[in-house]
């Protein structure tokens, strides 16, 4: 079986595969790619769907490469947009483009770490990583000249099917219609895949579906400009599924609901916090497609986590792999123990709760090196101390007014250790830690030590 057709089997059986060119077993596939804008300074987790293909056939020793478009981040993707991007200054490119390289320079590794404790197999194919490549849009179009531009690519490209593609049709029948950069955007992707093809040999481009108009745009541009090669290596389109909230909104930075990969964005117990709550077809789709875990494993889950669905083991597996995957294993071991912690069923005092099976508590001083590097951890210093409850919560950050807190209390929506705090004026006097719980989930560590 050759090492394509064992990863492709793969990606079905993980339904990584929202839409391809027809497949056929004989696909050739020389090397991947696929691209991302830097329109902020860290992948999130919608990201990481697109990623996983690309990080299969780098299992599968294919080469892969990811392409970071400081070009096109000028220009801005139309692709399901409903309005123009936002026009970001060059210092804020810049950084952004550094942090993304360095997180794609550090996925590799982890990736391979990740995949040999899932005992990760290429079913068929004796095969081992090569390197992931990176390359940069703005490499090929500092220096290109315009007329050379709209004479090689402009030239070829078809207006009609310019016009037609889902980015372009919706956004020329929104009020705010679309400029012309947006409409040519399609044209450097396309231009970057031919690129690609002829110095790199990369004949797959990869990416979320709402980007198959811009992956088939330069499929059609290195059909038009090498006919006479696409027998012996011809070129392929795949796109992955998009991540969606439970309301079908895609997860990501347009919509304002990125969880990011970057753990100073996003600690390892909120990332891990964020799969805990979803429902059980999605977290079971998304253990499928965001994990590395066996085809055996993936079942044994399941159907543990069926015995006694309240046990939500399919959300906590989910969440420790991908932990595990992007922030390595001790963070996800870490994140698995504040949430137990947390969110445990045996309530302890402080307020943290713990399963009844593991019911010993840590002391104060391990409590407070379990949570101390988490985004939910507050400390109470000697000057917030003896301050009415509303204007500590204002102070430590937690709300943005006073008023607002004062709110939250007065509806009841608030705890510390076990105890509802109704009045905003009550001043503390809690001398250890102490869990605040806001609604529901939100759970925060106030040490007062
Ligand atoms: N929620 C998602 N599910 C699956 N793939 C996604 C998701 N969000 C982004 N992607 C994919 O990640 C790749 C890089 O996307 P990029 O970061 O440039 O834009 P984006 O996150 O879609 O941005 P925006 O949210 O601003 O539209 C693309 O292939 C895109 O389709
Ligand atoms: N258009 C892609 C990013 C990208 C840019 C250039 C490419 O060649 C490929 C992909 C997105 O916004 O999600």
């Amino acid at each position: 079986m050759s090492r394509f057709l064992a990863c492709w089997r793969q990606l079905t059986a993980r339904s990584l595969v929202s839409n391809s060119s027809p497949f056929q077993s004989s696909w050739n596939v020389q090397g991947a790619y696929s691209g991302v804008d830097p329109t902020a300074g860290s992948l999130h987790v919608g990201n990481l769907v697109a990623l996983m293909p690309l990080i299969h056939l780098y299992l599968h020793g294919i080469p892969v490469y990811s392409l970071i478009g400081d070009a096109t981040v000028q220009l801005g993707d139309p692709s399901g947009r409903t309005t123009g991007r936002h026009e970001l200054k060059q210092d804020v490119r810049n950084r952004n483009k550094e942090n993304i390289e360095k997180q794609i320079l550090s996925l590799p590794e982890k990736v391979i770490t990740y995949a040999k404790d899932c005992q990760y197999k290429c079913e068929g194919a004796d095969a081992s990583p090569l390197t992931w490549n990176i390359v940069h849009n703005l490499d090929w179009y500092k220096n290109m000249n315009l007329l050379t531009f709209l004479n090689e690519v402009g030239r070829q490209a078809r207006v009609s099917q310019m016009l037609a593609r889902d980015s372009v049709t919706s956004r020329l029948q929104s009020s705010s219609g679309i400029s012309f950069s947006e409409l040519t955007y399609q044209l450097l992707q396309a231009y970057d895949f031919l690129h690609l093809y002829k110095n790199h040999k990369v004949n797959l481009q990869i990416g979320g579906s709402d980007q198959w108009g811009n992956i088939t745009a330069g499929t059609d541009l290195i059909r038009r400009f090498y006919p006479k090669s696409m027998t012996k290596s011809p070129v392929y389109a795949l796109t992955t599924p998009l991540l969606t909230t439970a309301n079908g909104q895609k997860f990501g930075k347009s919509a304002g609901n990125a969880i990011w990969l970057d753990p100073s964005l996003t600690d390892s117990y909120s990332l891990y916090q964020s799969f805990i709550s979803l429902p059980d077809d999605i977290a079971s789709k998304y253990l499928d497609m965001l994990t590395l875990l066996s085809s055996e494993d993936l079942e044994s889950i399941k159907s543990k986590h069926f015995q006694n669905s309240s046990s939500r083991f399919i959300q906590h597996s989910l969440a420790f792999n991908v932990v595990h995957m992007v922030h390595g294993k001790e963070s996800a071991k870490l994140a698995q123990l504040q949430t137990e912690l947390l969110h445990g069923s045996h309530p302890a005092p402080f307020g943290f709760s713990v399963s009844a099976e593991n019911s010993i508590l840590p002391s104060v001083d391990k409590l407070k090196d379990i949570f101390k590097t988490s985004n939910c951890y507050y400390k109470v210093d000697s000057s917030t101390d003896a301050i009415p409850f509303s204007r500590l919560l204002r102070e430590l950050g937690i709300y943005i007014s006073r008023k607002e807190a004062s709110e939250h209390i007065r509806s009841g929506a608030i705890s510390l250790a076990h105890e509802t705090v109704v009045d905003p004026n009550i001043i503390l006097t809690h001398k250890d830690l102490a869990v605040l719980r806001i609604g529901g989930r939100r759970a925060l560590i106030l040490d007062f030590t």
